[in-house]
């Protein structure tokens, strides 16, 4: 497999930075944005400063407005523009290709995992999910990071984690898609009601409590899926919940903030909230779990407070009331 450009779609945050991490690993890239403007913005200035101000881009990133070919395309917009993107994709640029997912989400309405929706709309490219502990702005400057590349095929994922590991970004190779993506889509959630407990002084106590007991309904979850529970263990699974559920340099954790200091999600997302994509998630893993019979009692809460059908301080004392039981 030659594996020498690559065209990161989507300029926002991520996409900036995977774009920098895939030219710091040697790669040639194009970084697709939506207009020509900003695409000649970002080759004058060398940064692209709206989704990551102040950043420096390597000279070996070249902004377009247009994807061409080339020989790693990663996907970069937020997990419910995944669809549309890959429908006004010419089908060329995917097929046979190794195509990178990198957001993180399931679909509303369709449940779906973004390897999913990829294999319903380019069922000739080759998916790889992307998922780990890794703020936009840590990657792009060059702070050391590390990651899974989870494919099918366990020697493609190596020859592909080879290609856009760097000096400061480093891929771990794994074959368990299933366990890497809804660990990548649940963290965000769990993110909102950890972000939740700090807007509502709830306590560093019940901080962690929640992140254990959401790595067990995780755990629940990925199994129920057919994937592997061991691969919460890595980077996608205990990496990527530590980290978004204990920052608050994480969207869905300001979020969660917002909603813990008592605001309506229509009013956070109408001041111009940062995306957070738990948002859109919650509501559907919880309808996932429903129809795989997997109690999740956290999803459920963060759906409820979410969707305005409960308040925090009811579904706190719910979750503590509820019928106590053995831990495993
Ligand atoms: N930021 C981070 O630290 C990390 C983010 N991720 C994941 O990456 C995904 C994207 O997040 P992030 O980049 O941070 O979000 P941003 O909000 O920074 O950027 C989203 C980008 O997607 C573009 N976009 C939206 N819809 C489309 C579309 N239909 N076609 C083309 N481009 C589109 C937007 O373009 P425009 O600017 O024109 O509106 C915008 O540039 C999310 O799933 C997130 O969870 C994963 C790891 C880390
Ligand atoms: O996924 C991320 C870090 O791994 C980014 O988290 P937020 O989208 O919550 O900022």
């Amino acid at each position: 497999m030659r594996l020498e450009t690559v065209s990161v779609i989507g300029g926002g945050a991520w996409g900036t930075a995977l774009a920098q991490a895939a030219a710091m690993a040697g790669r040639s890239v194009s970084l697709v944005v939506r207009d020509a403007d900003k695409a000649a913005r970002i080759n004058s200035s060398r940064c692209n400063e709206a989704a990551l101000p102040g950043q420096a881009l390597s000279p070996a990133v070249t902004a377009v407005a247009e994807a061409a070919s080339a020989d790693i395309v990663i996907l970069a917009v937020p997990a419910q523009a995944t669809r549309g993107l890959l429908a006004a994709l010419d089908p060329a640029l995917l097929a046979g290709r190794p195509v990178v997912l990198s957001a993180k989400g399931l679909e509303t309405g369709t449940l779906a995992r973004q390897s999913e929706i990829l294999a319903d709309m380019a069922p000739d490219a080759m998916g790889f999910v992307l998922s780990g502990p890794s703020f936009a702005a840590d990657v792009a400057a060059g702070r050391p990071t590390a990651v899974t590349l989870a494919g099918d095929d366990a020697s493609d994922a190596s020859d592909l984690a080879s290609a856009l590991a760097g000096p400061s970004f480093r891929p771990y190779a794994a074959d368990d898609r299933i366990g890497v993506e809804i660990a990548g889509a649940l963290k965000n959630v769990y993110a909102l009601a950890c972000g939740a407990v700090e807007g509502a002084n709830l306590g560093a106590s019940a901080r962690a409590a929640l992140i254990a007991r959401g790595y067990a309904e995780m755990a629940r979850m990925v199994t129920a899926m057919g994937g592997s529970a061991h691969t919460l263990t890595g980077l996608a699974g205990l990496g990527d919940l530590t980290l978004t559920c204990t920052s608050i340099q994480s969207r869905n954790y300001q979020f969660g903030m917002a909603l813990g200091a008592g605001r309506r999600t229509g009013d956070i997302l109408a001041g111009g909230a940062a995306l957070a994509e738990g948002v859109a998630t919650a509501p559907v893993a919880a309808a996932l779990a429903r129809s795989l019979d997997v109690e999740v009692p956290l999803i459920d809460a963060v759906d409820a407070v979410i969707t305005g059908k409960s308040e925090i301080a009811a579904i706190v004392a719910g979750l503590m009331s509820r019928p106590l039981k053995k831990e495993h």
